[in-house]
């Protein structure tokens, strides 16, 4: 599922077939007819879906797009007068479970069966219009999750801010651009579009404005058709009723048990919503790599004002549906802005989180992302619990067959990413080094940056402090490739084996690399090539569970599994575990200072 997401960029820009297609050669359901284990899994998961949302009121109910009957199930179990007809492609229903007062059968593109009322849950969004598809024009339909108030025009998503799962429905639109190939989620007046095409000519919305909200989970259990949609007397004689309400846990069906809210409840609420996070906790990451290899913060910076849709457009040569589907979910995560351009024209602006997705600029976090959205880098994250159960190498060698510097030296192209990725970082923790405690680099006259990559680190140092010498010292094939800057000596060689001497030595997020006996042999190194009398090292890594206000802390957290997963023994450390490292390398006073930065600057001398 994470294969599509790397051709986001190419969908928005039109060329080529939907993300899906081009990762896995097929459309999504082709490829799960042919793959039964891929297939299970979408029924699983729809199946989790499915255990929040129950239909009711009806003698016989046809499940369009049943998957493996959950729904069903649940239904005739919970209203045994229901004869329920699961209805879905041949290979879905053929492994689906068998249940009593369910019929299996399907396709439904081809013919749906006769029943008193339709479901339609989670469906219709993977496809695209209706068009003027003959096989649509009597098909009832309902939908659950896509109601969306209208007034509003284009710009609806502000007015639904509040509810706290509209993030979800901006989430499935993008998991509908890379899954599927003309799916989307849809406005009001997208929905009123298909229907009317599908020949259905009146309906009504309510939607469940407290989905999760306020509302006590008890009275939400009891709440009968919180969302309807009344298409009945237009579908067919035996006029369909459509209701949805939702089903939260166990269900309650007395109106006297009203529960008291308490902390479990409140907890539990939460949970539902906060759980959409994990569930598409890559989608964020794949729409702002989409941006960036789109250029839209770098061309709204050369434009020098908000730019409206049409002249982003034109300026990206972007597909304009797709991009605006981008921007209105980037939007709702506020990483661009809207802003008035005339009394009629509104247009998208920077925000000082979209100025970090410019390619340039001292606060560009582009190559970060890029690197971390990688499919080399993805691809690791697929054996962490094989990790964790200590079975196998690291992630990065079971994923690539070598350790990531190894990797790295055969493929210029992700070493060039790695190099980009530290220089971004670079700029941030360097400045904040220098602007929280200069007096670190008072009285050095040369400094080794060991590990120090392209240089990024070094050349705001000596910029900084230009009594220092700087030599940059990193594996010779990258210290070949680092752009040469005056005041800096470039010298290639293994820090495990010896370090170039100076006054001090520098080390910033290399420690986190390796593992507690590789630390001790590289500082041993380090401690041979700094004078034995006043010479230090100086770390800027981070320091875990000191201060546990600092609102960087998880980024720390994150790391941590970042180590676990790219590098075979590495790790982030608490001090207790730099003090244990420094010490066994015969560093006996540490001083730990904290910077407006992930990291903290760690002095240690002999
Ligand atoms: C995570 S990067 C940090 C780069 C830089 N210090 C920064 O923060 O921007 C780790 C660096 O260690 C270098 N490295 C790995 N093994 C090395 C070795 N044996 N000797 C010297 N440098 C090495 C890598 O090439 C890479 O540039």
């Amino acid at each position: 599922m994470l294969a599509p997401w790397h051709s986001l960029s190419s969908r928005v820009l039109d060329s080529g077939t939907s993300p899906f297609e081009t990762a896995n050669g097929k459309d999504v359901w082709s490829y799960a007819e042919k793959n039964p284990g891929h297939s299970k899994l979408i029924d699983e998961a729809m199946a989790c879906e499915d255990r929040v949302a129950v239909f009711d009121g009806i003698k016989s109910l046809v499940d369009f797009g049943g998957s493996n009957g959950t729904v069903l199930a649940m239904l005739v179990k919970a209203f045994p007068w229901i004869h329920g007809i699961h209805f879905d492609l041949p290979y879905v229903v053929a492994v689906a479970a068998k249940v009593d007062g369910v019929e299996n059968i399907g396709d439904m593109f081809e013919c749906v069966p006769k029943a008193g009322a339709a479901f339609l849950m989670v469906s219709n969004e993977n496809f695209g219009s209706f068009g003027s598809a003959p096989q649509y024009t009597t098909k009832p339909t309902i939908l659950r999750t896509e109601a969306i108030p209208e007034d509003k025009g284009e710009r609806w998503w502000k007015k639904i801010k509040r509810e706290q799962l509209d993030f979800v429905r901006l989430i499935l639109d993008m998991v509908m651009m890379a899954h599927t190939n003309k799916g989307k989620e849809r406005t009001l007046k997208e929905w009123k579009y298909v229907l009317g095409e599908a020949g259905f000519t009146r309906f009504n919305v309510e939607p469940i404005h407290q989905f999760i909200g306020n509302l006590n989970l008890s009275l939400l259990e009891m709440t009968y058709c919180s969302y309807i949609m009344e298409l009945q007397q237009r579908l067919c004689p035996s006029r369909f009723r459509f209701g949805v309400f939702q089903v939260f846990k166990e269900r309650s069906t007395e109106m006297g048990d009203i529960k008291v809210r308490g902390k479990k409840e409140d907890e539990d609420e939460k949970a539902e919503v906060d759980i959409w996070n994990y569930v598409f906790g890559y989608v964020k990451l794949a729409v702002v790599k989409c941006a960036i290899e789109l250029g839209i913060a770098d061309a709204i910076n050369e434009h020098g004002s908000p730019m409206t849709l049409s002249q982003l457009t034109t300026t990206l040569k972007c597909q304009p549906s797709r991009l605006y589907r981008i921007m209105r979910f980037l939007v709702h995560y506020q990483i661009f802005k809207e802003e008035p351009i005339t009394k009629d024209s509104i247009g998208f602006a920077l925000t000082p989180l979209s100025c970090r997705l410019s390619r340039h600029g001292e606060r560009s976090m582009a190559a970060m992302i890029l690197l971390q959205s990688s499919p080399v880098t993805l691809a690791t994250w697929h054996s962490l619990s094989a990790r964790v159960l200590g079975s196998g190498n690291s992630p990065f060698e079971t994923a690539h067959g070598k350790d990531v510097w190894s990797y790295a030296e055969e493929n210029p192209g992700h070493s060039k990413l790695i190099d980009e990725a530290m220089a971004c970082d670079a700029r941030v923790a360097v400045r904040a080094t220098i602007e929280g405690c200069p007096q670190v680099f008072d009285g050095i006259k040369s400094l080794v940056d060991v590990g120090g990559g392209n240089g990024t680190a070094l050349s705001m140092l000596v910029k900084a402090f230009p009594w220092i010498h700087g030599i940059d010292f990193d594996l010779p094939r990258v210290v070949a490739v680092a752009p040469k800057v005056d005041g800096i000596e470039y010298v290639g060689g293994d820090m495990f084996e010896c370090v170039p001497k100076a006054d001090a030595a520098f080390f910033m997020w290399v420690l986190h690399d390796w593992g507690n006996e590789d630390c001790i042999q590289i500082l041993k190194k380090c401690r041979e090539a700094i004078p034995q009398d006043k010479g230090k090292v100086i770390i800027v890594e981070s320091v875990l569970e000191e201060d546990e206000n600092d609102k960087l802390e998880f980024v720390g957290l994150m790391l941590d599994m970042v180590m676990m997963t790219y590098t075979n023994k590495g790790k982030e450390r608490t001090l207790k575990e730099w003090k244990y490292v420094l010490g066994e390398a015969g560093f006996t006073r540490i001083d730990v200072k904290p910077i407006h930065a992930v990291q903290s600057v760690i002095e240690a001398y002999i």
